[in-house]
């Protein structure tokens, strides 16, 4: 008989890996820890906190006596996750580096370490999410006891495999997930996508694993921590000083340092006005950066965007929206908001348009909007071509957001409605 199937599971320093790791050893597999450094710097406090990370994960190794490794990424994350980042901004667009970290990094390089150096049947996060063949898996389990052979099936038949979203809505991460390879995937385990986040805790503290327990969820852009963002941007960016001008009479109120420090729907401290304005439009060609006086004006809100080429998570694109051309389903650009009804529409470059059933605050250039249809998780595309807003329509002008950029020329297609862009 063979031994237990070896599961590689990328390890943190924090609660949520160090329990999908015991999980996976109580189900009998031969465990791995891998620690990644992905980012070689100091904190706010001057603190390498993945040194910090690093001892921690070590020590959730020790303490459920499994084999550790670590391996740094540092230099593939800031040539595949922090140049694109920068970049991004540079462009006066809202990156996202969770979703290109894991597709580049976690999904990528540590999942070909795993597989190639140690010799890993499968890899494991300590991911809130789920997929189709982990629901199968628990079924057969539940009425036989698993056979080998079973597991390696389970890897080796080509069935394709859906990302679902969590049991636990909230803590759901598939949102990060959206751009994961069908070939990482169908070797993935996430052993936390059924639990609570309540419950994953309750597991650590009776296990001994009170040090991770103390830890602070990470929350935010990992590199930049809780140091301020603007600092932070322009040790990376040359300053590019520019307007601040309401979008409602053209009025200059003031200066900024840069339109990359400003995402759509932030509120901007303009120098010397004490009444809230937020950002609704960025003008990179110019410099100047377009400011409402409400939070929710309408020049925030939109309900049609196009995407950049979608990466379809498991079927390259679904049946249905090649049949029909278009599809209905839900949208989320941000983790944690609630999802959106919208319609899909195909074009011929793989790209598509989103038509949501009403206008959507605050979407930017750059981040992603990810897909989902019955708790399955289809994907994502970058938003690189918003419609206009209620406000702009009304008016009569174009803004700088509708112009047509990278991918999605807008060649001959349209979003079905009759929408000119
Ligand atoms: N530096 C790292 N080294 C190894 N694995 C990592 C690292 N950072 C993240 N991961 C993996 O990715 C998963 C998701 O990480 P993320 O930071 O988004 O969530 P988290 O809820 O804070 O997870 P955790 O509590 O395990 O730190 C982690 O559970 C872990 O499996």
């Amino acid at each position: 008989m063979q031994g237990a199937r070896h599961v590689v599971c990328a390890v943190s320093g924090g609660v949520d890996s160090a329990v999908a790791a015991l999980l996976l050893r109580r189900r009998g597999y031969q465990v791995t820890g891998v620690f990644m450094k992905n980012w070689d710097s100091l904190d706010e406090h001057g603190v390498c906190t993945a040194d910090k990370d690093c001892e921690d994960a070590y020590r959730v190794c020790q303490i459920l006596d499994i084999p550790f490794h670590q391996v740094s990424y540092v230099k593939e994350y800031w040539n595949d996750v922090f140049s694109d980042f920068l970049n991004e901004y540079e462009k006066g667009r809202t990156p996202n580096p969770d979703i290109v970290c894991n597709k580049h990094i976690k999904f990528s390089c540590f999942f070909n370490y795993a597989v190639d150096n140690l010799g890993a049947d499968a890899v494991a996060t300590g991911h809130y999410a789920r997929t189709s063949l982990e629901d199968e898996e628990v079924f057969q389990q539940k009425h036989i006891k698993r056979p080998e052979g079973l597991f390696r099936n389970r890897f080796e038949i080509r069935n394709v495999v859906k990302l679902l979203q969590a049991a636990d809505s909230f803590k759901d991460q598939t949102f990060f997930l959206s751009q994961v390879s069908q070939d990482a995937l169908r070797r993935t385990l996430f052993p936390l996508g059924g639990l609570t986040k309540d419950f994953v805790k309750k597991i650590a503290a009776e296990n001994s694993l009170h040090h991770v327990l103390q830890k602070k969820e990470s929350m935010g852009i990992c590199f930049v921590g809780k140091r301020n963002f603007e600092n932070f941007i322009l040790q990376y960016l040359q300053p590019r000083p520019g307007k601040f001008i309401s979008i409602e009479d053209n009025k200059v109120l003031g200066t900024h340092k840069g339109w990359f420090l400003y995402t759509l729907g932030q509120r901007a401290k303009i120098g010397g006005l004490r009444e809230p304005w937020y950002v609704v439009e960025k003008d990179s060609a110019r410099g100047d950066v377009l400011v409402a006086p409400r939070t929710d004006h309408p020049a925030l809100y939109r309900d049609l965007l196009r995407t950049g080429r979608v990466h379809w998570v498991a079927e390259e694109p679904p049946a249905a929206l090649v049949r029909d051309k278009m599809m209905e389903c839900h949208f989320r650009f941000r983790h944690q908001m609630a999802l959106v009804p919208c319609v899909l529409t195909l074009n011929q470059d793989g790209t598509v348009w989103v038509t949501a059933v009403k206008a959507v605050r605050a979407l930017a250039l750059g981040q992603f909007a990810v897909f989902y249809k019955g708790g399955e998780c289809l994907g994502s595309g970058k938003i690189l071509r918003l419609g206009p807003s209620a406000y702009t329509l009304q008016k009569g002008r174009s803004t700088p957001s509708m112009a047509v950029e990278g991918s999605g020329s807008g060649r001959g297609d349209s979003p079905g409605r009759g929408t000119t862009l």
